[in-house]
């Protein structure tokens, strides 16, 4: 028998009867068109003998937007052309310890347009991810900088702190509770109906997230929901005041921390790729983990399984130094409920998984795990590079320069540090709206997602 450290992490399977059915198709759509092509160019060459001048023009147009039309086809045969499905193991993963830390970044931007408690099961559903809580720090970009979603993410904190234990004890696997509660889901540690006090404390909860609700409905009717296009940077970590001493690798829920970066009217802010820049360096002065998800504020984790499965391949020694990004479907559930137009894009989502022939999927923007290496690129940089050039690069920042730098160890900054005054004046510094000017942030350094 083979061990598990042997055993593969994931296996991709060849779709055959779809591999045949797509060829096929595209064999006979190939003869149609070359049939349709040799048609038209002989009629062409027929009309132009004849000098046929009224017959001409139309001829030449509809040759022109055939050509386009199967230009586009065969393009677009080549995500049909091996269709896999793949298949992870989470199980042969190795354990807790070994496994690398995972920074969340969640972007919101308009709690007029993005209702807040959507928002804030998204980053309940991030917290609830099934991985160590102490190598998971969710963070959430409020480019509103609105005091709504400040005050919202603070009950989500205080909601998670029920939710998060409840999930890992019933090994709920719905764990967006909005979504949760929607289905009949009496899944408890086996998947199957539980006992009675998993009856009790499901209603509890239950009702403890009616509350939530309603709290935030309360903060929403109370509180401005302008969106700032003015203000200073904030980041605040959320959680208890006075729990200081809890040692990291104690915490039963995942480290979850606000940014609302710096916004003038003066200066561009380039949306969600500006939004994920801010994270990328606010991140890294405080938990700097080596992974990034990156979702959409209405993007909730739907499989608390995700980050495991993406460590699947993360994990696998041939694919990884190859390997950017996991990305994950996006999946569309609010849709209206006679939709006829496929509004769930599950079409779009199947074709994606024949893309392996030209190197995998492109990057949807949300629903993606992604290495920090990928988006920073230091590996580049020889151990003698000055920090002149780095600077340049990577902004005037030296503990974040530092912090990046494949020569410094992850996590150097340890989290109970944060609080520090150095530390603050610096993040305070990464999230201005001026600290990428003048440097390669975009270009040779980092995202634009
Ligand atoms: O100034 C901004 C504008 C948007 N966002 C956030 O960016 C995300 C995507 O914006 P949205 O307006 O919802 O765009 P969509 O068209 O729905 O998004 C799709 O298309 C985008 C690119 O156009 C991708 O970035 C997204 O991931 C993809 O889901 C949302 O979470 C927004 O809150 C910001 O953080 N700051
Ligand atoms: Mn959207």
């Amino acid at each position: 028998m083979e061990s598990s450290a042997t055993l593969p992490l994931h296996v991709c399977h060849v779709k055959k009867t779809e591999l045949v059915i797509n060829r096929l198709h595209a064999f006979l759509h190939g003869i149609a068109l070359l049939s349709l092509f040799y048609y038209r160019i002989t009629s062409l060459a027929d009309i132009i003998r004849n000098r046929d001048n009224t017959l001409l023009l139309p001829h030449v147009l509809i040759l022109i937007s055939e050509l386009i039309l199967s230009f586009i086809w065969l393009l677009s045969q080549a995500a049909k052309w091996k269709p896999v499905a793949r298949k992870t193991y989470p199980e042969r993963l190795p354990g807790d310890e070994k496994l690398p830390s995972i920074d969340v970044f969640i972007c919101t931007a308009d709690p007029n347009k993005e209702p807040c408690v959507k928002v804030m099961n998204t980053v309940i559903s991030a917290l609830a991810l099934d991985y160590p809580p102490h190598k998971l720090h969710v963070y959430l970009s409020d480019d509103g900088g609105s005091v709504a979603t400040f005050r919202a993410i603070k009950q989500a904190w205080k909601f998670s702190k029920l939710w998060v234990p409840f999930c890992k004890k019933y090994k709920v696997k719905i764990a967006c509770p909005e979504a949760y509660f929607l289905t009949d889901d009496e899944s408890g540690p086996d998947g199957k109906f539980q006992s009675n006090e998993f009856i009790v404390e499901k209603k509890e909860i239950e009702t403890r997230y009616a509350e939530f609700k309603e709290i935030v409905a309360k903060i929403i009717a109370d509180t401005s929901i302008s969106v700032s296009k003015d203000h200073p940077p904030m980041i605040e970590v959320i959680d208890d005041a006075n729990d200081d001493g809890i040692d990291s690798n104690q915490r039963e829920i995942p480290l979850l921390v606000y940014v609302a970066r710096e916004k003038r009217p003066s200066h561009p802010h380039h949306f969600k790729a500006g939004a994920l820049n801010v994270l990328l360096r606010v991140s890294a002065m405080i938990s700097n983990s080596p992974y990034i998800l990156v979702l959409d504020c209405d993007m909730y984790c739907n499989d608390p399984s995700s980050a495991r499965q993406a460590m699947c391949f993360h994990f696998d020694h041939e694919l990884s130094p190859k390997l950017g990004f996991v990305q994950f479907p996006q999946k569309f559930y609010n849709i209206n409920e006679t939709d006829i137009n496929d509004g769930q894009q599950r079409s779009v989502w199947s074709k994606w998984e024949g893309l392996d022939g030209i190197m995998g999927p492109i990057l949807s923007g949300t629903c993606f795990y992604i290495k920090r290496e990928a988006l920073c690129g230091t590996q580049k940089f020889r151990e003698d590079v000055d920090f002149i050039k780095l600077k340049k690069c990577f902004g005037s920042s030296n503990e974040f320069i530092k912090s990046i730098s494949i020569y410094h160890k992850r996590n150097y900054q340890i989290e109970h540090k944060f609080r520090e005054n150095k530390v603050e004046e610096e993040l305070q510094l990464l999230a201005s709206c001026s600290y990428d000017d003048d440097t390669k942030w975009g270009k040779e350094a980092s995202c634009g997602v």
